[in-house]
């Protein structure tokens, strides 16, 4: 596997998950794979689950690892061609991604949307100049529009957690004070629907995730309509993006409270998990009462992301 950004990268699903289940139980099991290779972990923003677990993942495998937070130590990187480099920035990406590259076996890069040009979000412009020019594998942390890793963590999750064979699984829009990207849900809803799950995305209207990620999946702008007889619940804030109105890309359309999840929408479930991926602004996007239930997988689902990321990892390492 030379990348890792969509979910067929990851090949059969059920196979995938097993995997999962195996390494889970043994995930000292394979350190010969990393043996003398190096992982490049570099963050052009804030993690803290993304960044501790991968690490863990990959020093599970025998890896040794180096993580960059570019703009905070490295020089700050240019990444626009054709501009004369007078400003702040001492070096331009396509200089350092080739420099980078010397020193690893495996990358992975998290670059988050800048959220004021759709098509240079959506083409994923920072990271494919990685796969271009690092002559290494790469693999996301959360690129502009996708996180792998979150959403087979999550997937993960639920398989562990599910109480029938086909749960119906709802991924809700919720308030926010920030725009945030559309990569979480962009994933989730990529994985859920190669999943067998009955998956429903409920939205205001004018947050219409990407056809190309919605996919099969059903959308109900009524979210009680929607949570009725859910198994999971899997809350979420993003910007709007651009899909009805592209000059409303990046933007905030809403701070409907209402669609903060408390214990009544909860009470519309099929006696439903909550779920998050965390970071998560308690009274914005959920309560106290609901994120400390014990209908919460909050947790399990970032404890999962060491095993999503030893099982890419692993992929990758088998690859090369
Ligand atoms: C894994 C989630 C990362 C990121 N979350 C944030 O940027 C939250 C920032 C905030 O709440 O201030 C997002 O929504 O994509
Ligand atoms: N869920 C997730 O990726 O968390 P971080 O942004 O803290 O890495």
């Amino acid at each position: 596997m030379r990348t890792f950004f969509n979910v067929e990268d990851i090949g059969d699903l059920n196979k995938a998950l097993s995997e999962a289940k195996e390494v889970k139980a043994n995930r000292f099991g394979f350190q010969g794979l990393g043996k003398n290779k190096t992982l490049l972990m570099i963050f052009f923003n804030n993690s803290l689950r993304t960044r501790l677990s991968t690490q863990k993942a990959a020093m599970n495998l025998g890896m040794n690892v180096i993580v960059l937070d570019v703009n905070a130590g490295a020089w700050k990187l240019e990444t626009e061609r054709g501009v004369i480099m007078d400003g702040d920035k001492s070096e331009h990406l396509l200089e350092a991604i080739p420099v980078m590259g010397c020193y690893c076996d495996v990358i992975g890069v998290r670059s988050f949307a800048g959220l004021s040009d759709r098509e240079y979000d959506y083409a994923e412009t920072i990271v494919n100049q990685f796969v271009k020019y690092s002559g290494r594998p790469v693999f996301a942390m959360e690129t502009a529009t996708v996180h792998p890793l979150q959403a087979f963590a999550d997937l993960i999750t639920i398989e562990e957690h599910k109480k029938n064979s086909r749960p119906k699984v709802v991924l809700t829009w919720a308030p926010h004070c920030r725009a945030l990207p559309q990569a979480v849900p962009n994933s989730f809803a990529q994985w859920m629907n190669a999943a067998d799950v009955d998956f429903v995305i409920t939205q205001p209207h004018g947050y219409e995730l990407d056809p190309k990620f919605v996919g099969s999946a059903r959308v109900e702008y009524d979210q009680k309509k929607a949570l009725e007889g859910a198994d999971f619940v899997y809350a979420k804030n993003w910007s709007c993006p651009g899909v009805e109105n592209a000059s409303d890309y990046g933007k905030i359309l809403s701070k409907d409270m209402s669609w903060t999840i408390d214990a009544e929408h909860m009470s519309w479930t099929n006696d439903g998990y909550f779920m998050h991926c965390l970071p998560v602004r308690r009274g914005l996007i959920v309560t106290d009462d609901v994120i400390e239930s014990d209908h919460s997988l909050v947790i399990p689902e970032a404890a999962n992301r060491e095993i999503s990321a030893e099982v890419v990892i692993k992929r990758i390492l088998e690859s090369l």
